[in-house]
């Protein structure tokens, strides 16, 4: 498959790495119009343009990786030359209803939430369609499953998929680095507290990802009666740990819905 990035920034440089790295037989042009920047793309095999339209013919799917400012711009630059090619959106906020209209209702449309692990290929990136494009979302979805997971979810989930899923990212680094900067006060110089805690997440979440099982029960596992970590959680509840961080993903679902 032909992928024609639009908006060479964070999430789309991400993806373009991620299918570089982890998809095979897909080959892959990014634009934004600053190339300077992303001109090393093209070591790893990546076209880099600063013009939209360039090989936007030969592409399958165009991906949006714009700003939701920047969206009515660019589309008024590709139609024109798109036909009927699949137009996948990760742009947040942007409803299929409001693309399709902004698209005339004629061209194939998919909405799509990567997040910037797609360079890693770890993304949870969910996905939603029309039904009539079924077909034209099929190779996407597998594309992305490449780049990590990719379930296809009900749009009206999409907004609440791009702070669980996206802004999520930055939520667990923030854990992370709060666990480093503790890391440090209680003896570690900063990068040993980094690794440790870095790989203590990752390991959690290999466990939850391999055993299906409710985070609980490791916890369970994990916590001795009496011990240090009952009392630690304990401590970082009575603070509002879980009520703060419930608290923080339901204002972010707030911003993007307006
Ligand atoms: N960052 C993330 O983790 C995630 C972001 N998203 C969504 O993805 C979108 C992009 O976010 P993000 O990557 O962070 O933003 P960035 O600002 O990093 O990237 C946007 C890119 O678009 C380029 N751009 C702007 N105007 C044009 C244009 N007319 N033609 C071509 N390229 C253009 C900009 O480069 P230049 O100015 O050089 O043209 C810029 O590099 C947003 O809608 C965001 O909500 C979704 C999930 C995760
Ligand atoms: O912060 C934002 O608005 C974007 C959407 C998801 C991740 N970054």
């Amino acid at each position: 498959m032909k992928v024609h990035i639009i908006g060479g920034g964070n999430l789309g440089v991400s993806i373009a790495l991620g299918i570089a790295k982890f998809s095979k037989n897909n080959q892959v042009t990014v634009t934004r119009r600053n190339i300077a920047s992303i001109q090393y793309l093209s070591e790893y095999g990546i076209a880099v343009s600063n013009d939209n339209k360039h090989n936007i013919q030969e592409a399958d799917v165009v991906i949006l990786t714009i700003k939701p400012y920047q969206v009515d711009t660019v589309l008024a630059e590709i139609l024109p030359v798109i036909q009927d090619k699949t137009i996948a959106s990760a742009v947040s906020g942007l409803s299929l209803d409001v693309l399709q209209t902004k698209t005339n209702y004629e061209y194939p449309v998919v909405r799509i939430m990567p997040n910037i692990a797609a360079q890693f290929g770890e993304s949870a990136t969910c996905i939603s369609f029309p039904e009539k494009y079924a077909a034209n979302a099929s190779p996407i979805v597998d594309l992305f499953q490449d780049l990590g997971t990719a379930p296809v979810i009900d749009e009206k989930l999409m907004d609440a998929a791009t702070v669980l899923g996206a802004c999520g990212t930055a939520y667990a680094l923030r854990y992370i680095r709060a666990s480093m900067q503790a890391g440090i006060e209680i003896g570690f110089d900063s990068n040993t507290a980094l690794a440790i805690a870095a790989q203590t997440v990752k390991g959690a979440a290999k466990m939850l990802l391999e055993e299906k099982v409710h985070p609980e029960q490791l916890i369970d596992r994990v916590t001795t009666p009496q011990g240090c970590t009952i009392v630690g959680l304990n401590e970082m509840e009575h603070n509002g740990f879980s009520s703060s961080l419930i608290k923080g993903i339901k204002t972010s679902l707030k911003q993007i819905k307006g």
